[in-house]
């Protein structure tokens, strides 16, 4: 910036001009003329004219570089308005946005529309008019009358709808008090006060080894950017470690992000939290309702609340003062997005803390391989907890091999399994059976003709749901109602289920254990966390002898009384056979395996197998995580693949196959020669799901074996290329699904 005294731009009469970035897929900001007399200062959101629309934008920094044409100010439209109540972007925020855009390959406005979309909800809702006793008596008084007073007296104050429907009259009673000067009527902000958390309410007794963790992770806040990978069995009381790290952030005034994977493990956290702090914190989720939704934000953006617990999304709230972030099963798949912008929550995390000059810390019994190899190369420190917390030991792990001991046909549970369930409801004990599998069964298939019954939108088999009563396409959502007949052949009462989803298991479990008090927790018959937090409790007050589950049972919870685990079927994750299919499947099942025998009682876990010679299984059995992890960056360094090497994916797609196809055939011709063997480009291939939601798709993999960033050679790749309005391409980078 030049001295302003010479600055031409300020000698220049007229107003000044502002960069405004809007949140269209723009890659750059758009220039425009300071209303009147205030020049916004970037970071504050204005409305702009776009065409003949309206758009809420935000003020930007000059790009870096400069301007190379500035647009003659002649042809510039003036900001209409300067929204001071909505929260302004800091230099810090706008730098994460900039910074994420351009790793991802996104236009920067694409980004900044994740937060603009919210902005609005920092508008606080009008304030409501309440009424308090002022002990004057009215001139004339009537039984009702006195029956409001009676009620206001004492009391905090109410609204006249409150007030009166707890004196059992009408709210013109309330108006009549307070024109007599009974009632004195106030406004008051519509949102309620939020308790604070105290970081001292409750501090845990740890033993030596979370002391020295905790030692370590509390001296980390304060000292600038730094990551620390908390690892630690399942149950060795990482959430209690971390949560000294939120409290000496919280003394020092900061607000703290702890993330999570799942909303279903928020209640849980929300609940210890609560225990430790004294109050609850904020929760930022899908689950929440709008007004909810708005309060929490808010409540975030103004910096009141000083803790919030929230899943991926929680990352892009503009928090004014955040001074630690933890991500909690930092591993956990769930924290890649899928959808719009494909980003990862973890990875991010890391960014956003290294922009504030923050810590963050990452948790997990089995970190990430990516988070292992930082790790390793000194960029992460490291704090373990190896044991389990008081008298609990890692439950023994057995594997049970189906090409011995088999189940009957059309049955999932082997004698063993069987064996080890019935023992432990007998001894009064609880136990879990995971099937990683939604719904009745995967595939339903006409036993006249063969016909298999599938999505007529998608390459994907129909799933049946009994108890939703529905066939769902679980990659497009579409359903349908299962048909009497083949839709093929017109065979009446044919359709037969194939192969086991966790409603048919519960439907086996019933039958073998009758007595037994049954639970089934999967994603799509609990909705919501409070609905979750109904089953987990129940769980925990001993009123389900067998809970049956997909992963959402798998993580995290806390289940003293649950002594035995089966999982039914550990192949499933390493069918697969994508990049990450071993370290998913050792990461599950460590998970489901370590919610057995968390408290006195000793657990045991049965893992159902074909391939019990698994290395990965092996591994787990013996609860050998460095064994596998070591075995897995092998092969991982041998082929070139991340955490060493570096994917970027691309998927075109088209309503129309040919046209998909021509697209992806002219996209392969820009390829830009890449003068080195580092850089690889694979397709197009048809995607493995070759078509979702009737669009045709086709893959193209860009790898580099040294683990070079390869955003620069898509840049250059993509930078001419034009695209049709009905074609769509989507840039993956970093990604975690190969379908
Ligand atoms: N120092 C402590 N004092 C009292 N209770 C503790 C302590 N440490 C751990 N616990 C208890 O032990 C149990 C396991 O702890 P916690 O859930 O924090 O473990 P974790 O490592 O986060 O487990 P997971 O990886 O399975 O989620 C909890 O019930 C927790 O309250
Ligand atoms: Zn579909």
């Amino acid at each position: 910036m030049s001295d302003p005294g010479s600055s031409p731009r300020l000698v220049a009469s007229g107003p000044a001009r502002v960069k405004v970035l809007l949140p269209l897929p723009f890659g750059e900001p758009y220039d425009y003329l300071a209303p009147g007399d205030r020049v916004p200062p970037p970071g504050a959101v204005v409305r702009v004219p776009l065409g003949p629309r309206e758009v809420t934008g935000v003020v930007w920094d000059e790009p870096e570089g400069g301007d190379a044409a500035p647009v003659a100010a002649a042809k510039l439209k003036p900001v209409l308005e300067i929204l001071d109540g909505l929260p302004a972007l800091d230099d810090a925020f706008r730098r994460f946005l900039t910074v994420t855009a351009r790793y991802y390959i996104r236009p920067l406005g694409d980004v900044l529309s994740m937060v603009t979309r919210r902005l609005g909800h920092a508008r606080p809702p009008r304030p409501v008019t309440v009424y308090r006793a002022t002990g004057e008596t009215p001139k004339r008084m009537t039984p009702a009358r006195e029956r409001v007073l009676e009620a206001a007296s004492g009391a905090p104050p109410m609204t006249a709808k409150d007030l009166a429907e707890i004196a059992g009259v009408g709210p013109s009673v309330v108006k009549g008090l307070a024109e007599q000067g009974a009632l004195e009527a106030f406004e008051r902000a519509a949102d309620p006060p939020l308790a604070q958390p105290d970081p001292a309410a409750r501090r845990p007794e740890l033993n030596p080894d979370q002391k020295q963790a905790a030692d370590a992770l509390r001296r980390a806040v304060g000292q600038g950017f730094s990551v620390t990978l908390l690892e630690g069995v399942t149950g060795a009381g990482k959430t209690e470690v971390y949560c000294e790290a939120v409290a000496e952030a919280l003394a020092a005034g900061h607000q703290v992000l702890v993330l999570l994977p799942e909303i279903a493990l928020t209640q849980q956290i929300v609940g210890r939290f609560a225990e430790r702090f004294g109050a609850a914190p904020v929760q930022w989720h899908s689950g929440l309702s709008d007004r909810d939704r708005r309060l929490a934000y808010r409540r975030i953006v103004t910096g009141e609340a000083r803790i919030a617990v929230g899943a991926r999304s929680a990352l892009y709230l503009p928090f004014p003062d955040l001074g630690l972030i933890v991500v909690d099963e930092e591993h956990d798949t769930s924290y890649k997005q899928e959808d719009g912008l494909h980003y990862h929550a973890r990875d991010m995390a890391v960014l956003r803390a290294s922009i504030l000059e923050r810590p963050a810390v990452l948790v997990s019994a089995t970190p990430s391989l990516e988070t292992v190899k930082n790790v390793r190369d000194g960029r992460y420190a490291h704090v373990r907890l190896p044991q389990r917390y008081g008298v609990a030991e890692l439950p023994a792990i057995t594997l049970v091999d189906l090409r011995e001991a088999r189940p009957p046909p059309g049955r999932w549970i082997s004698p063993p399994l069987e064996q080890a369930v019935r023992e432990s409801l007998e001894a009064g004990e609880q136990a879990l059976l995971f099937l990683n599998r939604r719904g009745y069964a995967p595939l339903t298939l006409c036993d006249a003709c063969g016909f298999r019954l599938q999505c007529p939108h998608c390459t994907a088999w129909l799933v049946e749901h009994r108890y939703l009563g529905r066939l769902q396409c679980h990659h497009c959502g579409y359903e349908t109602r299962k048909p009497k007949e083949c839709p093929s052949c017109g065979a009446e009462d044919r359709l037969k289920a194939c192969g086991p989803g966790v409603e048919r298991l519960a439907e086996e479990a019933a039958a073998l254990f009758p007595e037994a008090r049954l639970a089934l927790m999967t994603s799509d018959l609990v909705r919501g966390p409070e609905q979750a937090e109904k089953l987990i409790e129940a769980m925990n007050r001993g009123e389900v002898d067998l809970m049956i589950g997909t992963q959402i049972v798998a993580k995290g919870h806390n289940f003293p009384g649950l002594t035995t685990v089966g999982v039914v079927d550990a192949d499933l994750g390493l069918e697969g056979g994508d990049l990450r299919a071993a370290e998913r499947t050792h990461q599950l099942l460590h998970q489901v395996a370590g919610r057995a025998g968390r408290a006195e009682k000793p657990g045991r876990v049965l893992v159902q197998t074909h391939q019990s010679e698994s290395p990965v299984l092996q591994a787990l059995a013996r609860h050998d995580t460095d064994a596998f992890v070591e075995r897995e960056l092998d092969s991982r360094r041998a082929a070139g693949m991340p955490p060493f090497g570096r994917l970027v994916a691309l998927v075109l797609s088209a309503p129309e196959h040919a046209q998909a196809r021509e697209l992806a055939a002219m996209l392969a011709r820009a390829v830009p020669g890449a003068g080195d063997s580092d850089i690889r480009v694979l397709g197009p291939a048809p995607a493995p799901i070759a078509v979702v939601r009737g669009r045709h798709r086709f893959r193209f993999l860009v790898s580099s074996r040294s683990g070079r960033a390869l955003q620069p050679y898509v840049r250059q790749w993509l930078k001419d290329v034009k695209l049709p309005a009905a074609a769509r391409l989507v840039i993956d980078v970093d990604p975690h699904s190969f379908l």
